[in-house]
């Protein structure tokens, strides 16, 4: 999409022509980005699809064809279509750096903007973020029990829609796979472009044998086999082993690889191995494919399977175990004469009640640099390590853990300012980096992929009693 200036729902237009109809356009509003579960019942999640939101909302306008359209509909105020042709995001946005590890209820993108901006970029922010960071969640949980081993990312070919192959490459890259099939990736963001052969090429020759040797002629110093076609055990591997033999060996070259696409991964990969090493290929790599995902890795690890590479396509590129991040944006203050009124949306459950205000993230270490806590604060707030600080839980206050010799480290940094980038956006290789290094700052109980420990995600004293502040004014107790 070149101009993606509408991708919005209708009802921002709405909401946004009404703003402008009370003369509301200057008035400043607080939007939080934040989710309330992590899929597959996960530990935690990965942040990604910042650069994404910053390109748009640096980009954002509307074209003369595009009022025009919005004109013919006959509900948009002359001023307001006014108002949209010179339209550039105004505001202020604060956000935790790509590959960070995040929790529930926590501010991961705080925007401050003319509550019209605030209104017309909900879509785009959302979708751009809740789709990056679920890939980039479910990638990471993979590359977690791969315990090492190289996977690949092989799904372009079962992504929804273009967007969804490319964007769910460099979100499987932040959180940590080695490469992808999809050479646009590579192209366009430098995430190395990998891969072997289609079961075509061995069917295009008389026999797998030929195919093989012709693919051997062609990259003699790169030659990685399919091996799967008719038969693994009795045609494939010996086939490629007379390949190496007869023709890379005499030429100084070795086989490389080997991938095995069906069958039972873990029996075949352990003969495999076996033959590869009896033929003095120790060296050749063994990569399998087939539906994988974190469950059947870790199954096939726990099988004693000799795999050196994981192929996964289908059910990362659309996290198919749960295909949703529910990520919300929310609002949560307005500004009267450059006062702060915070804003709550009561709910049945505490959980599902949104927290008011102007807000800050910190997280709090120990002295090896392990995460023991997340703490959500008044923007405006200093947590001091230098003393004892109070953790408490929102929800069952009377439960409290003092902790000392700590460290605390802001979470949110501002990207914009009043519509200006402030910040360089880091690279790729910088983003996996960073998620690299949050992802060893978790103690191994939250990182686990079954019934992980809850990390811990407090409030402030002063942002609890705003909170609970509000919910007494807004149950009808105080009014
Ligand atoms: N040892 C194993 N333990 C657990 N799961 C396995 C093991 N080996 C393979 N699998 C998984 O079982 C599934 C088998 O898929 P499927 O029923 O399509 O069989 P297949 O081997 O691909 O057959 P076909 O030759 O028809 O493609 C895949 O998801 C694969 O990853
Ligand atoms: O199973 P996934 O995790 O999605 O991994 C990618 C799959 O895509 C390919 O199969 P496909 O049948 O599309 O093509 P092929 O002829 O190359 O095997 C490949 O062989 C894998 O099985
Ligand atoms: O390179 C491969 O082996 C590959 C690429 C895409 C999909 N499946 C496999």
């Amino acid at each position: 999409m070149q101009n993606s200036a509408l991708l919005m729902d209708f009802y921002a237009l709405t909401m946004a022509n009404s703003y402008f109809e009370q003369g509301r356009q200057d008035e400043i509003a607080y939007f939080d980005y934040f989710f309330r579960r992590v899929p597959d019942e996960g530990g935690y999640a990965v942040f990604a699809g910042l650069e994404q939101l910053l390109d748009y909302l640096e980009n954002l306008h509307f074209s003369e064809q595009e009022i025009a359209f919005l004109q013919q509909k006959q509900i948009f105020s002359e001023g307001f279509l006014d108002y949209l042709r010179h339209f550039r995001f105004r505001g202020d946005l604060w956000a935790v750096k790509e590959g960070t590890a995040v929790f529930p209820a926590e501010p991961l993108v705080v925007i401050r903007a003319p509550i019209i901006d605030c209104t017309l970029i909900e879509a785009f922010l959302l979708l751009t973020l809740n789709h990056q960071t679920l890939i980039a969640t479910k990638a990471a949980r993979i590359v977690s029990v791969a315990q090492g081993r190289n996977v690949l990312e092989f799904g372009a070919r079962r992504a929804h829609g273009v967007d969804a192959a490319h964007f769910g490459a460099r979100a499987a890259y932040i959180a940590g796979v080695d490469g992808t099939s999809n050479v646009y990736s590579d192209f366009a963001c430098g995430i190395p472009a990998l891969g072997t052969m289609a079961h075509a090429y061995v069917q295009s020759f008389d026999n797998e044998y030929e195919a093989f040797l012709q693919y051997a002629k062609t990259y003699p110093d790169n030659t990685v086999l399919l091996v799967d076609t008719y038969d693994t055990l009795h045609q494939g591997i010996p086939n490629a082993i007379r390949v190496h033999r007869e023709y890379l060996a005499p030429r100084g070259y070795k086989l490389k690889g080997i991938r095995i696409d069906s069958g039972d991964l873990a029996y075949l990969s352990i003969r495999a191995r076996e033959m590869l090493d009896a033929a003095g290929l120790t060296e050749t790599k063994i990569t399998v494919s087939n539906s994988l995902d974190e469950y059947l890795i870790k199954d096939l690890l726990l099988q004693g399977a000799k795999i050196d590479s994981f192929g996964v396509g289908e059910r990362l590129i659309t996290a198919k175990s749960e295909p949703v991040f529910g990520g919300v944006y929310k609002i949560v203050a307005l500004e009267n004469a450059g006062r702060i009124i915070p804003k709550i949306k009561l709910s049945e459950t505490l959980q599902k009640t949104t927290t008011p205000g102007f807000k800050n993230l910190w997280r709090l270490y120990d002295k090896n640099h392990k995460a023991i806590a997340d703490v959500i604060t008044l923007h405006d707030e200093i947590i001091d390590s230098t003393k004892p600080y109070m953790l408490f839980d929102p929800e069952y206050t009377w439960k409290t853990k003092w902790v000392t010799d700590f460290v605390a480290e802001q979470k949110l940094q501002q990207w914009i300012s009043q519509g200006e980038k402030q910040l360089t956006i880091p690279t790729l290789e910088e983003s996996r980096a960073h998620c690299r290094q949050e992802l060893q700052s978790l103690w191994n109980e939250v990182r686990r992929l079954e019934k992980p420990h809850g990390y811990y995600v407090d409030l402030s004293q002063d942002l609890w009693t705003l909170k609970q502040h509000l919910i007494e004014r807004h149950s009808g107790k105080k009014e």
